[in-house]
């Protein structure tokens, strides 16, 4: 099964005016179900566009886009990905739990059900312990995993991500990232991933899509290969010749 088919996409904004800005150009790309992919390339190159664009935020110029074999408008409506973005975008005044519940509020799902699914998620997430509290009393990397969870409450197929951990210290993204591939793993889910980070893109991904910018285009796809996914693997031959690889990809 595909996950996300996009076909000679580009996409203008402004076109005829001064300001007229050709953000992607002819992108071609596939996500294979299941698949873990990321997008990296310099600032501008189109990365949340394209991000944007499967989620069907915005519409392309020309060329097409499905997700999950459906137009993107209409798995939009069927909730067939959820989003998390750099900034968690929790609202303040919702409890912790109350914020993992919200999506299946819009889609009317009963409150008992709501209840024991944000505490299924709290608990991948691992904050199980906090569903009571407000987002406020919550530090930077545990409202990333809040807002992964509510990206992941309704089980959809597939997880829109763009630098979910990009705000985060070192040691508190690396640990997201191992958490992050287990409970892709362990929910099946299907990712889009931007990041600015080579290593994370390397360490995460089964394919990294390298792009460039004016206009926004992908330059190579590099499949990694892996021993394992864990902190091992950090250290693996495979892992470093595949951080060279990409490193070199967006040099050309
Ligand atoms: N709503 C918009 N209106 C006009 N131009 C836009 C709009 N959104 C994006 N652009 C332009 O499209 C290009 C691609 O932007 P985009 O945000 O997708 O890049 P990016 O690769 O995600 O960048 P960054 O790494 O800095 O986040 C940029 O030149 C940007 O100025």
């Amino acid at each position: 099964m595909t996950a996300v088919s996009i076909a000679g996409v580009t996409k203008v904004f402004n076109a005829g005016r001064s300001d007229e800005v050709t953000a992607l150009s002819d992108v071609d790309l596939t996500v294979d179900s299941g698949q873990f992919v990321s997008l990296i390339g310099p600032s501008g190159c189109g990365k949340s566009t394209l991000l944007r664009l499967i989620a069907d935020l915005i519409e392309p110029t020309s060329g097409t886009l499905t997700v999950a074999g459906k137009p993107a408008r209409q798995a939009r409506r069927d909730q067939e990905y959820g989003i998390a973005f750099q900034q968690a975008g929790l609202f303040e005044w919702r409890t912790v739990r109350r914020n993992v519940e919200l999506p299946l509020e819009l889609r009317r799902i009963p409150r008992q059900q709501r209840r024991a699914r944000a505490e299924e998620m709290l608990g991948l997430v691992g904050l199980s312990d906090f569903g009571g509290h407000y987002p406020a009393q919550l530090s930077g990397g545990m409202q990333q995993r809040v807002a992964i969870a509510r990206a992941l409450a309704v089980h959809p197929p597939l997880l829109l991500m763009d630098e979910p951990f990009g705000a985060l210290d070192e040691m508190t993204r690396e640990r997201l990232q191992t958490e992050l591939l287990q409970i892709c793993a362990k929910t099946e889910t299907s990712t889009v991933f931007v990041t600015h980070s080579i290593s994370e893109a390397v360490f995460l991904s089964d394919k990294v899509v390298v792009m460039s910018a004016r206009p926004g285009r992908i330059v190579a796809t590099i499949d990694v290969e892996l021993p394992s996914r864990d902190e091992a693997a950090r250290q693996s031959t495979a892992y470093f010749d595949t951080v060279t690889a990409v490193r070199k990809a967006l040099r050309s």
